[in-house]
């Protein structure tokens, strides 16, 4: 059964003639435990839908279905998001500077009803690859791959089946890039996990998904699999040189 269903979804900001139409007739499924990519260039609507999943974004219309279940309006609720968890770009922006790893992780465990929290702590940091020494760190003590670490291991923490995943590491060095993008391909699998990606980067979809959507302009001009991308096989025009624009960064290739 598909995991995610976007059938036509419409995503608009502001009205009257402010109105923006960031998305238009975006339509696409991901199975359950498949890892899907959105790219395309800045401002071409990629992060406008995984908002509108997650009620960020409260205009859209169209159907969303999170694993059989129709979303409406802009509200989530806790089983929502008991589900769904999502990781943005910038994971100092999304750390409160003044809680320590411990706290963040225990209040969002605390929040999701779920016992025995100190030895879940622990198993949360070691899913990440970070030791108990961090746990008593605060933010700004922790480099950036550190800190998407500890957002990884919050948005874990409910035992989610989806990941939204919004740039997760175009705001590290490029040095600590493929580390979390590994890391991320082996929670998928340890967790049974389905991905859904936003990036610019077409290598990194390349390398992180099993088919991909390629946007431009608030739609979707292309659906592909992954192995398509890899041979250089893309049936649209803007896609091809999309592929034909995209550098390998040094990344493990499947
Ligand atoms: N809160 C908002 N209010 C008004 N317009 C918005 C808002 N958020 C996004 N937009 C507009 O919607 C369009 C799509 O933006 P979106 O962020 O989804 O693009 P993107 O492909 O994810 O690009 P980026 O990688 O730059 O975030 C853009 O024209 C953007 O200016």
């Amino acid at each position: 059964m598909n995991m995610i269903e976007i059938e036509g979804l419409n995503v608009w900001f502001g009205h009257g003639i402010d109105r923006v139409d960031a998305v238009r007739g975006a339509s696409f499924s991901v199975a359950r435990g498949e890892s899907f990519g959105l790219v395309g260039e800045s401002g071409s609507g990629k992060s406008t839908i995984l908002r509108a999943i997650t009620g960020l974004a409260p205009d859209w219309s169209g159907r969303v279905t999170i694993d059989g279940q129709a979303l409406a309006g802009g509200k989530r609720d806790r089983a929502f998001f008991r589900k769904v968890q999502m990781v943005f770009q910038d994971p100092y922006a999304s750390l409160h500077p003044r809680h320590s790893v411990d706290q963040v992780l225990s209040e969002t465990l605390h929040l999701h009803g779920i016992p025995d929290i100190d030895t879940r702590v622990r198993s949360l940091l070691d899913d990440v690859g970070l030791g108990g020494r961090f746990r008593f760190r605060y933010p700004h003590q922790l480099s950036g791959g550190q800190r998407q670490r500890v957002a990884i291991a919050r948005a874990l923490a409910g035992e989610p089946e989806i990941l939204l995943l919004d740039e997760p590491t175009s705001a590290l060095d490029v040095s600590v890039q493929a580390e979390i993008l590994n890391l991320l391909t082996d929670l998928r699998e340890e967790h049974n996990l389905t991905y859904l990606m936003v990036s610019h980067d077409l290598s990194v979809i390349g390398h992180m998904c099993d088919r991909l959507a390629v946007m431009k302009d608030g739609e979707i001009v292309e659906v592909m699999d992954v192995a398509a991308l890899r041979d250089m096989r893309a049936e649209h025009a803007y896609t091809r040189d999309l592929l034909a624009a995209s550098v390998a960064p040094g990344v493990r290739t499947a």
